[in-house]
């Protein structure tokens, strides 16, 4: 059995006094939360505050993004050191906005996996296909070649340092939840693909579910077998929202 993740990614959303209060009411009611990890992964200039408000609590801290590089002359770029010493535990890497808005290749998202976990952090790898695709036969095509860079890329070794997202691209932001089969569906095939590798890292690694996951769908996503938690847009705005996810977490573990 794998222990639950609940990821809030704040996206680029929130004033540093609403980021301030969202983080004392998940603190607040995180107490509650027993058997499942949270985090919440904020914005860049949010990370200090963060860092000063969940130290020594349950609650991680998360990063949405970070440089292929280490330092140097990339101006408006954040190193996967600079995230670690902000107290980031996670960092979110190829997140389909990111794909979409700044053309990052599977060839970036591997570069990127290999600074976060040379840091010391925990990459959460998010994959997923658009409604297009997924309408034309393509998911799996999709979802295997997303995974299979990775693979060539870092090894499948590196599957044993990080989190997986599946985020349907149709399902993000829009209140359309993928159902839970076929959210289990392609976990499944998701934890097979790396099976063919390494059955041992396949069963361990924890594959989240990401698109519109809210407190009256997440109970039933997170009863799926390979369904080990989310990675949350617009709910984790909202703390008793975010909470009630996390509780639902706690029920399925
Ligand atoms: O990273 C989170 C996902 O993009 C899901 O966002 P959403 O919960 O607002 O659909």
């Amino acid at each position: 059995m794998r222990q639950p993740l609940i990821a809030g990614n704040w996206k680029m959303n929130g004033t540093r006094a609403s980021a301030e209060s969202l983080i004392q009411g998940v603190l607040k009611g995180s107490s509650g939360i027993a058997k499942t990890d949270i985090a919440v992964c904020v914005p860049f200039v949010f990370l200090e505050l963060g860092q000063r408000m969940l130290s020594g609590s349950p609650v991680r801290l998360g990063a949405q993004n970070v440089c292929t590089e280490a330092s140097g002359a990339y101006t408006g770029e954040t190193s996967a050191g600079m995230l670690n010493e902000f107290g980031c535990r996670y960092v979110i890497c190829g997140h389909s906005e990111r794909r979409e808005y700044y053309g990052e290749t599977d060839a970036i998202v591997a570069k990127k996996l290999t600074m976060v976990a040379s840091a010391g952090m925990t990459p959460i790898l998010c994959v997923g296909e658009t409604l297009e695709q997924r309408e034309q036969g393509f998911m799996e095509t999709v979802i295997a070649s997303q995974i299979d860079a990775i693979i060539g890329a870092n090894g499948i070794e590196s599957f044993g340092q990080i989190e997986i997202a599946y985020e349907p691209v149709w399902a993000i932001g829009t209140g359309k939840t993928a159902t839970p089969e076929q959210a289990q569906d392609v976990h499944a095939f998701i934890r097979a693909r790396i099976a063919e590798h390494d059955a041992a890292i396949a069963e361990k690694v924890r594959v989240l579910y990401g698109g519109s996951m809210k407190p009256s769908n997440a109970a039933e996503l997170l009863a799926m077998a390979d369904i080990d938690g989310g990675l949350i847009g617009g709910a984790s705005l909202v703390a008793e929202d975010f909470l009630a996810i996390c509780q639902a977490g706690d029920a399925a573990a």
